[in-house]
């Protein structure tokens, strides 16, 4: 069945595959000026409403992108918008030169000096290979800071598209970032993400790329069937270690995020276990051979000691699906895993199993995690700010920006939790990583500012709706 278009809306593309789409679109009879008329336009549109009236300074670089400055130039002047364009270089391309041709407006060199109030980067997009020269990194920022308001086309100019660097220090913030034909890797990457502020993508019709990333967009969630039971709705086992505390966030979570029954298993009932909590009290791996359990989460509070990684070889000999968090990370090394599993390091842990399965960490992150993916047979939910999932078959989702306010102690435990939880309903580990990490920054968006890990935990129902 062919792929309708909001899932190629939501396909995240690197140079090279954008490259080839653009090609596609060649073949098929269309121009690379055609091209740049209707992503010039487009990204125009966004312009002229977001100026609404105000004088409009466009930056025109050599390329392309310079080429798109000219036709939203052309565009807003169309359109009765005051607009004037800052040539950085002359263009460079044939498509860019005949965008220019067509605008006949005010055109100044790079010397003008310019105050005003909306800005528009076109000096580079995608075909950024190097860092910006002094002279034309001092322009952007001058520029930037002549203007009220900043938008970035495709992309901001001195932001590697493929990896989210930022090639420049010093680069300007942008109050919006129109994307066109098609997402890249930098519009969910840091550094590069955070200086893009508002994110809007302008269709141009490129096709659906085999092999593409995507945008983790909301989940298909349904009720339980109406034969549901607790069994059936999946029965999740945590397993606890030296630290009671972070399983209990983890429990809690998990409780909330779909699977009918959770069960604690420790060497002793912990202080604090809510009443809706089943513990299993015994010593290591005691009941952890239940047939009915679908998945388990070990890593949470398990500690790092001889003992914690016997406790971690046990539960993994199992081969139940399983998410693997916090210390089991550290624990864990190449032919250890016999099932499927999700891990789910932050940077720390991701160094630690990087150096663990001989891995590089100089890539882009969706590179590393795929790596991963791949050396491990586990899905891998890289989190951080710019958070990444990649599966042993090359499927890479990049998450949207979730509220930073998640940046507090205990929010590591509550995504595993909720991951394990879809793990124990369905136990697809890609899917069970898509669903936690959507679910996770939901409830962080319901639960306002200043949260704690336990008022995020208790929000994660909420976060069906
Ligand atoms: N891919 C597509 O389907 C479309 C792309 N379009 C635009 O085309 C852009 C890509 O165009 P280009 O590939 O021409 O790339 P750019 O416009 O980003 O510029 C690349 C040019 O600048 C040079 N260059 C790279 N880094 C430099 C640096 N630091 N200092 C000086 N020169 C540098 C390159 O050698 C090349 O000549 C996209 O970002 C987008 O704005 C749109 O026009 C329409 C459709
Ligand atoms: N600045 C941020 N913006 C968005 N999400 C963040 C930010 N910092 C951390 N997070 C998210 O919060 C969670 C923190 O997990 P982790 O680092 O394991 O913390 P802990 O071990 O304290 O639970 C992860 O899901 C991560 O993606
Ligand atoms: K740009």
């Amino acid at each position: 069945m062919p792929l309708g278009r909001s899932s190629i809306l939501a396909q995240v593309l690197s140079v090279a595959q954008m490259r080839a789409a653009e090609e596609a679109l060649f073949e098929q009879g269309t121009s690379v000026e055609a091209l740049m008329e209707t992503a010039g336009r487009g990204a125009g549109e966004y312009v002229r409403r977001i100026a609404a009236g105000r004088p409009v300074t466009v930056l025109c670089g050599p390329g392309k992108n310079g080429g798109d400055g000219y036709v939203i130039a052309r565009h807003l002047m169309e359109h009765g918008t005051p607009v004037r364009v800052v040539a950085a270089a002359d263009p460079a391309t044939p498509a860019a030169r005949n965008a220019r041709g067509l605008y006949q407006g005010e055109v100044l060199g790079p010397d003008a000096v310019i105050e005003g109030e909306v800005l528009i980067d076109c000096l580079f997009g995608s075909g950024l290979t190097r860092p910006l020269s002094d002279s034309l990194l001092g322009l952007l920022r001058t520029l930037a800071e002549n203007h009220h308001l900043k938008v970035a086309v495709d992309l901001p100019s001195g932001v590697e598209s493929d990896s989210g660097a930022c090639l420049n220090a010093g680069l300007p913030r942008f109050d919006l970032t129109v994307a066109l034909s098609a997402w890249k890797h930098a519009h969910f990457a840091m550094p590069a993400c955070e200086t893009m502020g508002a994110l809007r993508l302008f269709d141009i019709g490129v096709a659906a790329v085999p092999g593409a990333a995507a945008v983790l967009t909301r989940p298909l969630f349904t009720p339980p069937p109406a034969d549901a039971h607790k069994y059936r709705r999946g029965l999740l086992g945590i397993v606890a270690g030296e630290m009671p505390g972070a399983p209990l966030l983890s429990a809690e979570a998990a409780m909330r995020a779909g699977a009918g029954y959770v069960k604690l298993f420790a060497r002793a009932r912990p202080a604090g276990v809510p009443n809706d909590l089943v513990c299993h009290a015994g010593p290591d791996a005691d009941g952890l051979d239940d047939p009915r359990i679908a998945a388990l989460l070990v890593g949470p509070g398990l500690g790092r000691s001889g003992a914690a990684a016997e406790r971690l070889q046990a539960v993994l000999e199992l081969s139940v699906p399983v998410v693997v968090d916090a210390d089991a990370l550290v624990l864990l090394g190449p032919g250890m895993m016999t099932g499927p599993a999700v891990l789910t390091p932050h940077e720390g842990e991701m160094a630690a199993l990087e150096r663990a399965f001989g891995l590089s960490a100089d890539a882009p992150k969706h590179a590393r995690a795929l790596a991963l993916a791949q050396a491990s047979g586990a899905v891998v939910l890289f989190k951080g700010p710019d958070s990444v999932i990649a599966a042993p078959d090359g499927r890479v989702l990049h998450a949207p920006r979730a509220p930073s306010w998640l940046s507090v102690a205990g929010t590591g435990d509550v995504l595993a939790g909720i991951t394990a939880s879809r793990l124990a309903v369905h136990r697809d580990p890609f899917r069970a990583a898509s669903e936690g990490l959507w679910l996770h920054g939901e409830a962080a968006r319901r639960s306002g500012p200043a949260f704690t890990a336990g008022d995020l935990a208790r929000t994660v129902s909420k976060a069906f709706a």
